[in-house]
This record gives structure tokens, C-alpha cells and sequence, in this order.
């Protein structure tokens, strides 16, 4: 054939090509949000520069649930906090809207090949692998080996406030807690004794001290428009990069994951052994492993390079999120002196009815007969929800429903949003918990009565949280499968910290950040660069009343 008239053909096809783009391109210009800063940046600063949600909080006053903001060179993206929506994002559409490439790789530079870094019938498989380990009668089995890691920590703080001599001291609160509830995964997950309480040492627990600050916080507008643009980048690439590059956030990330991975492998040597010999346990592992290897299903198992990667995912996922929640709970309750007092108030009266019946611990039918205290921790994960931001991404021309219409910027009043294939979506779960339609006027200030008094919304038409409609846990196809775990650990943790000790702001309370790293963590204005700290005053907490038996009472 005439080479002109394919080249004349190509070019015709091109045009017509354009011409549909241009006329079927859906634009989100429309859609109500800032003004952008700067062509480069867009509102990237904004969004990411400041404290954890912070631009949420102030775009969802100004333009509601749905935001259009800018990224890098002019780009539409849009942040959601509208529930229906979320609903259709993150459950009725399936796998329609992925995580994008760039946060899966990492994901996987963090974690590995494991749950959070796959999509589609990839995810499907990890997920039903792992959700055996994490259902309701295995997470409440549980409860006890917190309550004894919590101990472990209130134990050493009781000695080290005997020897003070105003009978109370500062402690750096995440410090603590991040160690006990690394033992809390260490052991449950995997029936091993990481004793980071006993041993600060522990070098595995050092590496996870301040990880996500040193990674994640304070980012620089370079490392903004890299993460920004890196979609663009093909994942072979992005992947190689991240493997070799040599910044020092790139290095710490590497040397975290290289030692969590090496624990991983001799945890499952270890494991392999014990099993083989007939001794297993009720551990998340074993549970994980049993499944994953025992299956006939080849496509139902899991790599070994799969299995170290869950084993790290679980590993990270299951202790800094916890730890930083504990440690929020108790800076609201030094804050709010009358809340503290009444939730230990109930915690002392279970406690008198546990004894009365001769026991020694709570029990699941305790906290559920306890309304007060899980008002607490429903407010504590609606307020602080550590995990303030997900990221997805229309993997194809889609119509976003809407709970309430909004007015375009041109004045039309539309019930559902047209968003175009590629658009990137960040998912405010902070936003969403903050959404004064569901949870009431005083929505940004931390009142547990709100889950006493009928004002939160648990139980809404559009219901997508799987823990009280709560977006903390995430909803869908991709919900946290740690989310009981994590509320029983609060649970234990809470009950036998307040149940001993009295939390007092120090000069330093006003002055605490809600430093934006992946997972919200307290830092210190001014001292940003000493990484995590939530400083507090710890006393006894004293009791009053004849016969009592419990350490702190006069
Ligand atoms: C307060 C504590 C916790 C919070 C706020 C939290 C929050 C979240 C959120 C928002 C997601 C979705 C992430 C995404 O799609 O990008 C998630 C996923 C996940 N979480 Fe949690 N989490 C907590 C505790 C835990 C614990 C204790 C474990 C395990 C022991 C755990 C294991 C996981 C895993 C494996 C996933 C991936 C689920 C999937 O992709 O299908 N989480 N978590």
C-alpha cells in the first residue's frame, strides 16, 4: 500500500481521535475548591505542608464534601468526605478505583508484596487468606495478652513514680506505648516476645521509634512534586529508584524494612519448626500459615516472599496505629479533666463488680456492659483517626452519586458528579469524621456524649465505616482486617491505664502538633526534628473509700 496514504489514514484517525476526546474529556473545573497557589505546585502545599488534615477541615467549611483541588501543572484532583460517594469509591464499585501505582510501590517499599500493595482478584486472595486470623473470636481471645502488655508498661511507670518526688513525672507517652504495643503484635500475631518494655534496646522497636516522621514528615516542595508526578513514572522505574536511592529517608525506609524482613524469615523458620512438630498456636501467623500453605488451591496460597510481606504489613500496620491512637486518647482526656473522671469513675465500678465475683480481669461482657468507655474510644478514633488520608484513582470515565447536591462554580446544582478516567481521589477519613451531618454541630470537639445522646449517626442510610459508621477502619473492599483487634487492644490498654494513673497537661500540651506523616503522629512545635513526643504528667490515681485494695489508694 501507498506509504502517503497510511500516513494520510494515521492522521485522519488522530484528528478524529482528538476531536472525541475533546468532546467526551469530562472537566472538573467546574467542581467548586481553592484557588491554586502555583501552576507547579497547585495546592500541594496546602494540603500536605501543614498539620494532618488541617486544609481538610478548612475546604470542607468553605465548599462541603466534595473539593476539587489542584495537583502539580494544573491537574484536577479531588478530595471526598461526601458519604455517598465514599460508598460507591470504596465499596459498591468494586475495584473500580484502585490505589494508584504510586502509593502501591510504597507500599511495597515499606511492607513488601503483601496486602496493601495489590489490587483486584490479587487483594481478593491476600484478603481472604488473612481474615481468618482477625475475626470476632480470635481478636476477642486476645484481650487478656494486652491487658498483661498494658501491665507490663503501668508497672514500670509505677516504680519510676515511686522514686519521684513529687509523686508524679513527665513521660514521653508514644515512647512507651509504642514498645508495649509492639509486644501486643509480637506476641499475638506471632506468639514472640519482642519484651521492648523490659529491653529498650530492642532493635527492632528502635527502628520503628520515629519511622514515619523521619520518612514522611516535614516534606520539602521537591519531595511533594517527586510524590506528586511519580504516577506518572512507570512502576519498573519508580520501583528501581526507590531501591537504589540513597537519600536518607529512602535509606532509613530500607534499613526499617530489610530488618522487619529479616525477623519475618526467622519467625517463620521458627514457626515451620513448631508446626512441623505438631505444636501450633492460635497466633494470627499460625492461622495465616496453616491457610496459606495447607490450601489445594495453588491460586488460593501465598509466596514466601508473599508470607514476609503480610508478616511486615502486619507488623506495621498493627502497632504504630494503635500506639499513636492510645497515645492521642490520652491527651484528650488531659485536656478534658471531667472526662477522664468519669471514665475511670466506670472503669473502678466494673472493676468492683469483676472482684465481686471473684474474678481478676475484664471480659468482653464487661466492656460491652460499659457505655461510657466506648463512647470514649469511638470519640477518640473519630477525632484522631491516625490514618487521616487514602488515596485512589478512576480507572475509568465514572458517575459519582452524591448525599447532598452541590452548586458548581457556574451555578448549576448537580446530584452527581461525572469524573473523568485517571483522576486522582483523595479519600478524607478525617473529613469524614468531622462530617456535621452525621456527627453533629460540635463535630471538631471531642465530646463522647455525642455516642450517648443519639447526636452521632451510627447507624446512617448510606452506612460505609465498619466500626459505628466511623471512616477510621475505611469501609469496602479494602477495610482494615486489624479493626477488632485494634478496638479490643484500645480497650484493654485504656481500662488498665486510667484505671491507675491521672494524665495532666504539661507546658508543652498547647504546643502539640498533629504532624502529617502517613500516620498522624504527635509532635512538638519548634521541636519537629526530635521526632515523636507527646509529653505528659502521670500520677497514681487515687481512690478514696475503705477496704481498697488497689495500688494508688489511700
Ligand atoms: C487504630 C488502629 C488502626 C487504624 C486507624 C487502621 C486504619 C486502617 C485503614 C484506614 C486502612 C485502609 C488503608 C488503605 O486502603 O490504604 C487499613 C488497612 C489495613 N489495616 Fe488497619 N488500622 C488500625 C489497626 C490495625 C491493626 C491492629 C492491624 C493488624 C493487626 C491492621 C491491619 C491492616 C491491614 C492488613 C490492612 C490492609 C487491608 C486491605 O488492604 O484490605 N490495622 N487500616
Amino acid at each position: 500500500m501507498d506509504p502517503v496514504f497510511i500516513a494520510a489514514g494515521f492522521v485522519v484517525l488522530a484528528i478524529v481521535y482528538g476531536v472525541y476526546r475533546r468532546y467526551s474529556y469530562i472537566s472538573l473545573a467546574d467542581v467548586p475548591g481553592p484557588e491554586s497557589a502555583s501552576f507547579i505546585m497547585g495546592n500541594l502545599k496546602e494540603l500536605y505542608q501543614g498539620q494532618a488534615a488541617e486544609a481538610d477541615f478548612k475546604w470542607q467549611a468553605q465548599f462541603g464534601n466534595i473539593v476539587r483541588f489542584r495537583g502539580s501543572f494544573g491537574e484536577d484532583q479531588l478530595m471526598i468526605s461526601d458519604p455517598a460517594a465514599l460508598q460507591y469509591i470504596l465499596a459498591r464499585s468494586g475495584y473500580r478505583f484502585p490505589k494508584p501505582h504510586d502509593r502501591r510501590t510504597l507500599s511495597q517499599m515499606m511492607n513488601g508484596k503483601g496486602i496493601f500493595s495489590v489490587d483486584g482478584d490479587n487483594h481478593k486472595r491476600h484478603k481472604k487468606i488473612m481474615l481468618p486470623g482477625f475475626g470476632g473470636p480470635e481478636s476477642k481471645a486476645f484481650l487478656l495478652l494486652f491487658k498483661n502488655c498494658a501491665e507490663s508498661m503501668c508497672n514500670k511507670w509505677m516504680e519510676i513514680i515511686s522514686h519521684s518526688k513529687e509523686g508524679s513525672v513527665v513521660f514521653n507517652i508514644p515512647a512507651w506505648v509504642s514498645r508495649a504495643t509492639l509486644d501486643a503484635i509480637g506476641e499475638a500475631a506471632f506468639d514472640v516476645r519482642f519484651n521492648s518494655i523490659d529491653n529498650d534496646e530492642n532493635a527492632l522497636a528502635r527502628s520503628y521509634r520515629g519511622l514515619m516522621t523521619d520518612v514522611f514528615g516535614s516534606p520539602s516542595d521537591g519531595m511533594l512534586l517527586f510524590q506528586d508526578i511519580s504516577k506518572y513514572i512507570p512502576p519498573r522505574i519508580l520501583k528501581y529508584y526507590i531501591e537504589m536511592g540513597k537519600s536518607p529517608r529512602i535509606t532509613r525506609m530500607r534499613e526499617t524494612g530489610n530488618l522487619a524482613t529479616s525477623v519475618a524469615k526467622q519467625l517463620v523458620k521458627d514457626k515451620a519448626e513448631m508446626l512441623l512438630g505438631g505444636k501450633g498456636s492460635r497466633d494470627i501467623f499460625s492461622l495465616l500459615a496453616v491457610k496459606a500453605n495447607m490450601d489445594t488451591n495453588a491460586k488460593a496460597k501465598l509466596t514466601e516472599e508473599e508470607l514476609f510481606a503480610q508478616m511486615r504489613t502486619i507488623l506495621a500496620a498493627g502497632h504504630e496505629t494503635t500506639s499513636n491512637t492510645i497515645s492521642w486518647a490520652l491527651l484528650e482526656l488531659a485536656r478534658w479533666p471531667d472526662i477522664q473522671s468519669r471514665l475511670r469513675a466506670e472503669i473502678w465500678e466494673t472493676e468492683a463488680t469483676v472482684h465481686a465475683r471473684g474474678d481478676v480481669n475484664f471480659t468482653i461482657a464487661d466492656f460491652d456492659a460499659m457505655p461510657y468507655t466506648a463512647a470514649v474510644i469511638k470519640e477518640v478514633l473519630r477525632l484522631c483517626c491516625v490514618a487521616y488520608h487514602v488515596h485512589r484513582c478512576a480507572s475509568q470515565d465514572d458517575i459519582l452519586p452524591l448525599s447532598q447536591p452541590i452548586t458548581t462554580r457556574s451555578g448549576e446544582v448537580i446530584r452527581e458528579l461525572p469524573v473523568p478516567k485517571g483522576t486522582r481521589i483523595v479519600v478524607s477519613i478525617a473529613a469524614y469524621n468531622r462530617n456535621k451531618e452525621l456527627w453533629g454541630e460540635d463535630a471538631h470537639l471531642f465530646n463522647p456524649d455525642r455516642w450517648l445522646n443519639g447526636t452521632a449517626k451510627e447507624k446512617k442510610v448510606t452506612s460505609i465505616g465498619v466500626y459505628s459508621n466511623l471512616m477510621t477502619f475505611l469501609g469496602g473492599v479494602r477495610f482494615c482486617v486489624g479493626w477488632r483487634f485494634a478496638v479490643i487492644e484500645l480497650q484493654a490498654f485504656l481500662t488498665e491505664i486510667v484505671g491507675k494513673f491521672e494524665f495532666a497537661p504539661t507546658d508543652k500540651t498547647e504546643l502539640i502538633r498533629r504532624e502529617a506523616c502517613l500516620v498522624m503522629s504527635p509532635t512538638i512545635e519548634g521541636e519537629v526534628g526530635n521526632g515523636v513526643q507527646l509529653p505528659l504528667r502521670v500520677s497514681l490515681a487515687r481512690r478514696t473509700g475503705k477496704g481498697c485494695q488497689t495500688p494508688g489508694c489511700r
